[in-house]
This record gives structure tokens, C-alpha cells and sequence, in this order.
């Protein structure tokens, strides 16, 4: 039997096939479901001093809640690498498992198609207000009070946040004939650019038709669109936001709405999951999805294989392949 564990928390089941294979490396643990209390306890007890890697699956939040300071004080001393399911990690405290020597790994890449399709199908379903003649029809009202919308053609869709899926964003909506602009930490190269034109962030407020979000939440991005940002953008911007709910002020997004600032809105995430504003729930120019960026079999199933590849390339060689990157930095 290996020496060593993995322990698993909540579950993989595209890549069971993979995950089985590393058994001849790894004692699997597995930590399906339950709740903060009962994990804490069982790291308090010693079920997993000998776990040197985790897999953190996409919703294991919901058991262990995040892995933050209390979490990381209770983890076995023995754990080098945790491997987190998802391109967004802000539900791990990257600070305090560097302090421990833990090594964290995201799937960026692998969720870029899937997600870049949902926010294009956010944006057009804004620019149409498609909520209004969808929910008219299933409510036996034929159009009901459909209005005309916008097309997307010659818009300038801004892009906060030029990472994997910003640039997926930006190559599917030039196919709707819209130019691109973005704002980003540094410029990119112009290859990574395709003929995306870099701009302030005030300007990207500024002159956007669309401005679509997709960065990273984190301390310094929190509200990065609030009252005063809105209060730059163009009368009538659409906004679309794919990434994270807390990098806008909900309240203030559904004042903008509410005062025409804001045309329409396309949201998959929002502040405080699962919970939405009311403002937005109750308002039929806002396209909501629940969270289901990356809800697709391939890019499930491409997701858990590359937590895997992590997990196993950690455990053999002492290296991640997708290392987060404040970590990769230091
Ligand atoms: N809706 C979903 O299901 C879903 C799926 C995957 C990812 N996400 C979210 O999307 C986010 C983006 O994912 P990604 O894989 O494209 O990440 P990424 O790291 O490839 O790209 C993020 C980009 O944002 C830039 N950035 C960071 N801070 C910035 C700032 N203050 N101003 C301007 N630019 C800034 C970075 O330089 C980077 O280019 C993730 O952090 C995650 O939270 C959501």
C-alpha cells in the first residue's frame, strides 16, 4: 500500500477512470460530502496525516466551506499541494498556504471555451432583452412586451480583464462584428492581442458599448465597478459578467438599471451565492444564469483530468502544472 495519501473532497465523476489509476501511487481518502464541522474534526482526529495532496472538487465549498486561516491551521502538517477544481480560487487564502509551504494549483484553460460561450450568449441575450419575449411566450402572451433590441455589430465590447477567457470572449464576438478593447494588469503581446486595441481603465469605462468582465476577484479588485464607474460609462452600456459577482456593487448595478445608465445586464455570478439581489431577479432587462460557466461534460471531464495531472505530476516530480500565480511569483 502507498505510503502516501491524496484526499479527495467532494467527489470526481467524469475522470473516476484517472482517478483510480493514481491508486498504485496514492492511498485515496475521500471526503464525498458532510459538513465544516465533521472535516475539521476529522483533520483534528488524524484521518489524514498521511494526505500530502488534495483535490479540492468544484463544489466541495459547500461541505468544507472556504479554506481560509482557521482551515489551513487544521490541515495535516503532512499536506504539500492542494489541487483546486476551478479557474477562480478566491475561496482559498493563497497568502496563508504559502506561510505553510502548501503549493496551490487552479484550472485556468480549461475553462475558457465553455465559459466565453456563456458570456456571449449573456451579451447577445442582454443587447436582445431576450428574458422579456422568453418569459412572454412560456407565460401564454405570444411577444408580450417585447421592445426592440441592439446587435452587437460595430459595438465596442470592453474587456476587463484580458486573461483565457477574456481573449475566448474577444475572438467569438469578432465574429458578431464588434471591435474589441480591453484593459488589463500589463499589456499583453501583440499576438495575445489579435488586434485588441489596450486602453485605460477609464477609457474602457468610457467608451465601451459592452463591457464584459473577466478578471480575477481578490482584495484589490473587490467593487472595481461601483457608483462612481458606473457614473463614467456610456449612457446605455450593457453590461456582461462572467467572472465574479463581488468585482461589481450589486446595489449600484441595479441602481444603474434602474436609472437607464445601464441598459441591460447578463450575470452568471453574483455577490453572495446562491442568494441574488432582488433588484436583479425582479427586473426582465437582466439575462441571470446560476453560476453555470463551466457546466458542460467535456469541460467537466477536462477540468477533473487536469486537477489529476496535477495531483499526480506534485506527488512523482514535487511540481504543479497549473500553479496559481501569486504563488509562482514569490
Ligand atoms: N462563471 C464561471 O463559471 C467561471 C468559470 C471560470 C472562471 N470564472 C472566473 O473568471 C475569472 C477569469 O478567469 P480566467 O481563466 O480568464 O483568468 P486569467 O487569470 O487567465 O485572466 C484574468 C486576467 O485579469 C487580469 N487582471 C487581474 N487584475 C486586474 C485588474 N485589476 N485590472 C485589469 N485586469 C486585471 C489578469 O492580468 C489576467 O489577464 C476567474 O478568476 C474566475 O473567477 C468564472
Amino acid at each position: 500500500m502507498p505510503s502516501q495519501a491524496a484526499l479527495v473532497i467532494g467527489g470526481v465523476t467524469h475522470a473516476r477512470k484517472e482517478l483510480e489509476s493514481l491508486s498504485s501511487i496514492l492511498t485515496l481518502k475521500e471526503f464525498p460530502s458532510g459538513t465544516r464541522e465533521e472535516f475539521i474534526a476529522n483533520c483534528k482526529t488524524g484521518q489524514y496525516d498521511d494526505v500530502v495532496a488534495i483535490y479540492r472538487s468544484n463544489s466541495s465549498n459547500k461541505y468544507t466551506g472556504p479554506f481560509d486561516a482557521e482551515m489551513l491551521a487544521v490541515l495535516p502538517q503532512s499536506l504539500k499541494y492542494i489541487c483546486h477544481n476551478g479557474a477562480g480560487y478566491d475561496n482559498i487564502d493563497i497568502t496563508a498556504c504559502s506561510q505553510r509551504n502548501i503549493a496551490v494549483s487552479s484550472t485556468p484553460v480549461a475553462v475558457n471555451n465553455a465559459t466565453a460561450d456563456v458570456g456571449i450568449f449573456l451579451m447577445i441575450g442582454a443587447l436582445r432583452q431576450a428574458y422579456v419575449p422568453m418569459a412572454a411566450l412560456r407565460a401564454g402572451q405570444w411577444q408580450g412586451a417585447t421592445t426592440l433590441g441592439n446587435d452587437p455589430q460595430g459595438k465596442i465590447l470592453g474587456i476587463l480583464g484580458m486573461g483565457g477567457i477574456g481573449r475566448e470572449m474577444a475572438a467569438r464576438a469578432k465574429a458578431f462584428g464588434m471591435k474589441i478593447q480591453y484593459h488589463n494588469r500589463s499589456r499583453l503581446s501583440a499576438e495575445l492581442e489579435a488586434g485588441a486595441k489596450y486602453v485605460s481603465f477609464d477609457e474602457l469605462l468610457a467608451s465601451s458599448d459592452v463591457l464584459s468582465l473577466n478578471l480575477a476577484l481578490n482584495a484589490s479588485t473587490r467593487h472595481i465597478i461601483g457608483a462612481t464607474e458606473f457614473g463614467k460609462m456610456k449612457d446605455g452600456v450593457v453590461i456582461v459578467n462572467t467572472a465574479r459577482g463581488a468585482l461589481m456593487d450589486e446595489k449600484a448595478l441595479v441602481a444603474a438599471i434602474d436609472s437607464g445608465k445601464v441598459r441591460s445586464a447578463g450575470l452568471d455570478v453574483y455577490e453572495e451565492e446562491p442568494k441574488v439581489e432582488p433588484g436583479l431577479v425582479n427586473n426582465p432587462r437582466v439575462m441571470l444564469l446560476p453560476h453555470i460557466g463551466t457546466a458542460t461534460y467535456e469541460t467537466q471531464k477536462e477540468m477533473e483530468i487536469l486537477v489529476l495531472d496535477n495531483l499526480k505530476l506534485a506527488v512523482e516530480k514535487g511540481e504543479l502544472i497549473t500553479q496559481v500565480p501569486e504563488q509562482k511569483k514569490a
